[in-house]
């Protein structure tokens, strides 16, 4: 098998600070004019260093590099694998320099981010243009599109929620009212509206609804029982003026306190334990469901699922076919295709709603 065109990967991410001293630069660029309030920087910094100062996201890219390459050299594709970030070293201009030095020209990018949105997807393809357009086009990126809509992303993500119910579960006993509470990182309502290719289920909140109902779907069958679940988000930011997607993960569950024995949340907007888990979800969350009196227990990131890794180096597999001309680029996912931005005409035998 082979990656060709691509000479080589480069894993991007966020990025993230490992010492006290660079996490306030850290978050000025990640929040390079965006207006959101230094007040915020500064409690999230507090997150930061309740952890050391450092973020766990580095060594998690880390060990996520190793698992990609191996699954790579296991299909015996032979190319580097190598780590460039947008909001802290090493950079995507640092690391597309070393690439264009070491004779790499056509390079596949594959972001850490598993939904499509300005933040986690268009902005990643922006500062890869700067990186490409500050070694004068040595190196050109293609990079991997989102990839939560498949069904190896939703197979882990069912077997990490199935582990929680059935521990949650264990502890609360078998007739406790137990809720599912998928979580992932709130966005600016106009931010999530102009999500996607445009069509109103391409959404970033659509994309979460599908991967949710279909993860919940499979756990159903696994457990025997159907948990109740929505989606919620954590990590809201920006002017408390500017709306951005609800309902936040601790609001929602004070409001069960009383009528709910427990909760478990699961992150399936982080691949994996990212600041927000350990803070929004492991800390906070946690303290508030100890709080409202809910039992707890936080479903694992899809980070170490065998099944996980296998997905990403199918994209980059299939991003290497379709640069070949081999194959057609991946089809939107389902609902985008039958929701178009521009309606086609209508087929007369369509049903409208009663
Ligand atoms: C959709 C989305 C993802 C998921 C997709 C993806 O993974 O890419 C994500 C991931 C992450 N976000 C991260 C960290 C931060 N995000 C911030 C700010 C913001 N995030 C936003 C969105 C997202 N963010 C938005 C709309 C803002 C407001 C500023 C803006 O409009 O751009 C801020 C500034 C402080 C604050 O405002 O909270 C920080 C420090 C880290 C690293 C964590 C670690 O260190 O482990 C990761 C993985
Ligand atoms: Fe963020």
């Amino acid at each position: 098998m082979s990656l060709a065109p691509y000479t080589a990967v480069m894993l991007a991410s966020y990025g993230g600070p490992d010492r006290s001293e660079d996490v306030l630069p850290f978050m000025r660029n990640a929040t390079v004019g965006r207006g959101i309030p230094d007040e915020r920087l500064v409690e999230v910094s507090q997150h930061y260093e309740l952890f050391g100062g450092r973020s766990p996201i580095n060594e998690l890219n880390a060990a996520l590099l190793e698992r990609v390459a191996g699954e790579l050299t296991r299909r015996g594709i032979d190319v580097p694998v190598v780590i460039g970030n947008r909001n802290w070293h090493p950079f995507f201009a640092e690391t597309a320099a070393r690439l264009a030095d070491d004779g790499h020209e056509r390079v596949a990018a594959l972001a850490t981010s598993a939904y499509s949105s300005y933040s986690s997807c268009r902005q990643y393809r922006e500062d890869l243009d700067l990186a490409e357009s500050g070694i004068d086009g040595r190196v050109r990126f293609d990079k991997v599109g989102a990839f939560a809509e498949s069904p190896k992303f939703v197979r882990a993500q069912a077997r990490a929620v199935v582990a929680a119910w059935r521990e949650l579960r264990s502890r609360v006993g078998a007739d406790a009212p137990l809720r599912l509470l998928f979580v992932t990182h709130s966005i600016p309502l106009a931010m999530n509206a102009a999500s996607g290719p445009g069509a109103p289920d391409a959404r970033y909140d659509a994309q979460h609804l599908r991967v949710a109902a279909a993860v919940a779907d499979l756990a159903t069958q696994e457990l025997g029982e159907a948990p109740a679940w929505e989606l919620t988000y954590c990590s809201r930011s920006g002017s408390p003026h500017v709306p951005w997607l609800e309902p936040d993960v601790n609001d929602r569950m004070a409001e069960f306190a009383g009528s709910v024995a427990g909760v478990v949340t699961a992150p399936i907007g982080f691949i994996s334990d990212h600041m927000e888990v350990l803070y929004d979800l492991d800390t906070q969350a946690r303290q508030t469901a100890a709080d409202e009196g809910l039992a707890y227990q936080r479903a694992a990131t899809v980070d170490s699922d065998p099944e996980f890794v296998e997905l990403l180096v199918d994209r980059l597999v299939e991003l290497a076919s379709v640069a070949r001309g081999e194959a057609t680029p991946p089809a939107p996912p389902a609902a985008a295709q039958a929701a178009p931005a521009v309606s086609p005409a209508r087929p007369t035998t369509e049903k409208s709603p009663p």
